[in-house]
């Protein structure tokens, strides 16, 4: 039988593996604030209706992150990056999008919550009991090709040199009310760049910010926004599942990252970048994993926002 998903035990996943860090994120704690804007293409208004493709530029705040809840994690480590977007359409509606630069997810909130319990560091070695990540392997083989793109590949040089994906499938909606099931991904205009094996061991603990607040004063950072066509039979709901690779890809805008700031009393501390607020023309699956999502940041964001 499916267990029931308890939004509560998975905040206290995070807290018993990273501990507590009061009026802070429980997970991608480390991260810094940005803002710039979004133009959609008409290729784009095709598949939605969304005011995101209306071709005007919509204002956008974001927030770029490292995964985890270690405060003091280093930037140079393998892992995740994640790059959350709040649009503020013209009519005052906000869409979400809030991604992570890896090829898939696990299948089930369970098995995320199994992999933070997995993960939790031993007092005496201060480092996750190996014969547990076994165990959390053998009952979890979707983390398998999580796990792997992860630890196959170094830190990314910035966070403007990666890209970023939806992972959940969501429903393009047109004027006609047609819909499309599409998944999402932002390529970096600049090109993907990871660090060297050299780089990597050089690199201090903290550059991702100072990078990007740097980057920015130059010149925008740049991504192109494209969606992948889904055919029937293409996973809806499991974000453990790749679609056939020849699926048709569109590009639907471009991102421009023209500020970046550090997140103390930056513009995207206050913002839950919870992934189901869609507006008019996007819309969400029953995707368990999405909705596990939705009610896990709100507990985070409720602890934080009262200084828990
Ligand atoms: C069951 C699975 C997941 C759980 C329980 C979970 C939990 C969380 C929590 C508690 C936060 C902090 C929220 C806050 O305090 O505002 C967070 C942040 C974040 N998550 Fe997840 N997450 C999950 C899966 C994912 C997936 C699949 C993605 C990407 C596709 C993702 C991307 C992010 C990003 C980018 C942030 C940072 C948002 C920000 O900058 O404020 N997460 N997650």
């Amino acid at each position: 039988a499916e267990e029931a998903f308890n939004p509560v035990e998975m905040i206290g996943a995070f807290e018993g593996t990273y501990g507590v860090h009061p009026g802070q994120r429980r997970n991608h704690i480390k991260g810094t604030c940005a803002v710039g804007e979004f133009i959609g293409t008409a290729d784009g208004a095709r598949y939605s209706r969304s005011a995101l493709f209306s071709g005007q530029p919509v204002p956008v705040i974001a927030r770029f992150s490292l995964g985890g809840g270690n405060p003091n994690q280093s930037d140079a480590a393998k892992g995740v990056q994640g790059m959350a977007l709040q649009f503020k359409l013209p009519d005052g509606g906000l869409q979400h999008m809030t991604m992570i630069n890896v090829p898939v997810f696990l299948a089930t909130p369970e098995a995320f919550r199994d992999l933070l319990l997995a993960s939790k560091p031993d007092p005496a070695t201060k480092a996750p009991n190996p014969e547990a990540f076994k165990a959390f392997v053998a009952k979890h083989p979707d983390f398998n090709p999580f796990g792997a793109a992860i630890q196959g590949r170094n830190a990314f040089a910035g966070y403007d040199t990666s890209f970023y994906n939806s992972l959940h499938a969501f429903w393009f909606v047109d004027k006609n009310d047609k819909k499309t099931l599409v998944r999402w991904h932002f390529e970096p205009v600049d090109g993907v760049k990871n660090l060297t094996d050299e780089e990597a061991k050089k690199a201090p603990s903290d550059f991702l910010e100072q990078a990007l607040i740097a980057r920015t004063q130059k010149s925008p950072a740049k991504w192109d926004m494209y969606i992948t066509l889904g055919q029937p039979g293409d996973a809806e709901t499991d974000p453990s599942q790749v679609w056939p690779a020849d699926r048709e890809r569109v590009k639907v805008g471009t991102l421009s990252i023209t500020q970046a700031m550090a997140q103390k009393d930056g513009i995207c501390g206050p913002i839950n970048f919870d992934p189901v607020v869609v507006a008019d023309g996007i819309q969400i699956t029953d995707d368990p994993v999405l909705k596990a999502r939705s009610a896990t940041y709100a507990i985070s964001f409720g602890k934080r926002m009262s200084g828990q």
